[in-house]
């Protein structure tokens, strides 16, 4: 989003770039209506509100443009909050451009990134969770995905960081106020009943933290690294598991050199498969740089695909994983179509042939298996928080962590009081709330200081 003050009529295409059949501009401010106007002679002023209106935009000659339905959003009845009027025209990229050019002609501004949603926040219509959101749902890649951006559109994450910190708000009040007015009769909770209110918070803003991985790879995909030595298939299963020959797959060993990235959805959770040079001590040049790539994906995995070849004796660099990788683990014993090699010894968790698809259902349950996504976490409400909020409640967790341990001390309420503020005030940060005025209001309401 911009970060510049957003003011003046803009104007952009909400609708995608290509030709369609129709197409979106949108038009926010103060001056929507009249410039729509100058564009339409008139027809949007005619126009009841939020009604699709049949209308003719013209250029400054009075030549046509296309023939349109406007609709007028009025009173800041609208996405953004402000006036806007919508324009669906024929969704020709020549028309879209001279229906623009035209209404910029007439006052309007080319809107920048974001500045409808920043719109919409900065007249209160979204939180900043909620225009995160926004841009989730037009980026989700998968049904969980949309589920949890809908989830988030719908206040969820905003509406609980608001309540903690709220929460908070009453006790640095209530500290607050014990310290500036220690002669009034006000209730001097002993420093226990703060830390137990403290205890709650953190372990609501744990709760939180705890879904920023299913947030990521709702975002992301889960980290998906085939690995094995050359020869062995891997890209074989990456183009089995995409449903396309996506890579290319020959019988020379040290055919793929570099990473490739595609991403599937496995019962609706998304991952990023990653097919890897195969691993193998000799060779040098590309190859030894591929091998090198090949090993920081390792590192960065969350799940390994280890292909092993069936008609091979296993081979050093297929007994232990390179570096020391958290990832899971799932183990495939390729080309088992052919005739096994006497030697190899071991127990896949998978029998596989890339070649006839055998083994490859097998191979799902196994990754499922592996990631160990329980249904409930991947239900109906799926709160996921993306890594600026887990930035946030990092901070708010730390300041609260600190403050307890001043509070501990018994000695120190007013570094306390600073600490619990600042958990507070990145707590705010989430839903784009940040308001001292508010504790002010709470002390002065709840505990009729100076009356
Ligand atoms: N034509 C059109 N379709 C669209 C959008 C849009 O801006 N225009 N949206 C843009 O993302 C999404 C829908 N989101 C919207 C959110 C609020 C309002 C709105 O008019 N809010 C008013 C009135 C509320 C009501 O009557 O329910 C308000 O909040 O005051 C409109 C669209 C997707 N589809
Ligand atoms: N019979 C049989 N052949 C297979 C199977 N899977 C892969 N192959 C063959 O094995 C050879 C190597 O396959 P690739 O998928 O290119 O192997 P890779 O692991 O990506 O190899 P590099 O990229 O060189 O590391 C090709 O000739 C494939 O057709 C299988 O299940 N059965
Ligand atoms: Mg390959």
């Amino acid at each position: 989003m911009t970060h510049a003050a957003t003011t003046g009529t803009i104007v952009a295409l909400a609708s995608g770039g290509g030709t369609s059949a129709v197409g979106l501009i949108r038009l926010s401010g103060p001056q929507a209506e009249a410039i729509a106007d100058d564009a339409c002679q008139g027809a949007a002023g005619r126009a009841v509100e939020r009604r699709a209106t049949r209308a003719k935009v013209r250029d400054a000659a009075g030549h046509i443009i296309d023939d349109v339905l406007l609709t007028v959003f009025r009173d800041n009845r609208s996405f953004t909050g402000e006036p806007v009027v919508e324009i669906a025209c024929h969704g020709g990229r020549l028309i879209v451009r001279r229906i623009t050019e035209r209404l910029l002609e007439c006052g309007a501004r080319q809107a920048g990134p974001g500045e409808f949603t920043e719109r919409a926040f900065l007249n209160g219509k979204l939180d900043l969770t909620q225009a995160e959101a926004v841009m989730d749902l037009i980026s989700a890649q998968s049904d969980l995905a949309l589920r949890a951006a809908h989830e988030q559109l719908e206040g969820g994450i905003g509406r609980q960081t608001e309540q903690l910190r709220t929460d908070l708000i009453g006790l640095v009040a209530h500290l607050e106020a014990w310290i500036d007015f220690p002669e009034e009769d006000i209730d001097p909770d002993t420093g226990e009943v703060f830390r137990t209110r403290i205890a709650a918070a953190q372990a609501g803003i744990a709760r939180l933290l705890a879904t920023a991985e299913q947030g990521r790879i709702l975002r992301e995909g889960v980290r998906t690294v085939i690995l094995g030595r050359p020869n062995a298939g891997k890209s074989s299963l990456l183009n089995l598991l995409l449903g396309s020959e996506r890579a290319i797959v020959s019988d020379e060993a040290g055919t793929t050199r570099d990473t490739i990235e595609e991403m599937i959805l496995l019962d609706g959770v998304p991952l990023r498969l990653i097919d890897t040079a195969g691993l193998r001590d000799e060779g040098g040049g590309v190859e030894r740089e591929g091998i090198r790539r090949t090993l920081r994906e390792a590192e960065r995995a969350d799940l390994i695909l280890l292909v092993r070849d069936a008609t091979l004796p296993m081979a050093e660099s297929e007994v232990a994983l390179p570096g020391d990788s958290p990832a899971r683990v799932v183990t495939v014993l390729n080309k088992v179509d052919l005739e096994p090699h006497a030697g190899w010894s071991g127990d896949p968790a998978v029998r596989l042939s890339c070649s006839s698809g055998e083994g490859l259902d097998q191979l799902r349950v196994q990754i499922r298996e592996a990631l160990d996504l329980g249904e409930a976490d991947w239900g109906e409400h799926a709160v996921a928080i993306n890594t600026r909020h887990r930035d946030c409640l990092r901070r708010a967790a730390s300041s609260l962590a600190a403050a307890d341990v001043l509070l501990e001390s018994g000695q120190a309420a007013e570094l306390a009081a600073m600490e619990l503020r600042e958990a507070m005030e990145a707590l705010g940060e989430i839903a784009g709330k940040v308001d001292a005025e508010e504790v002010l209001g709470v002390i002065f309401s709840s505990f009729c200081i100076g009356k």
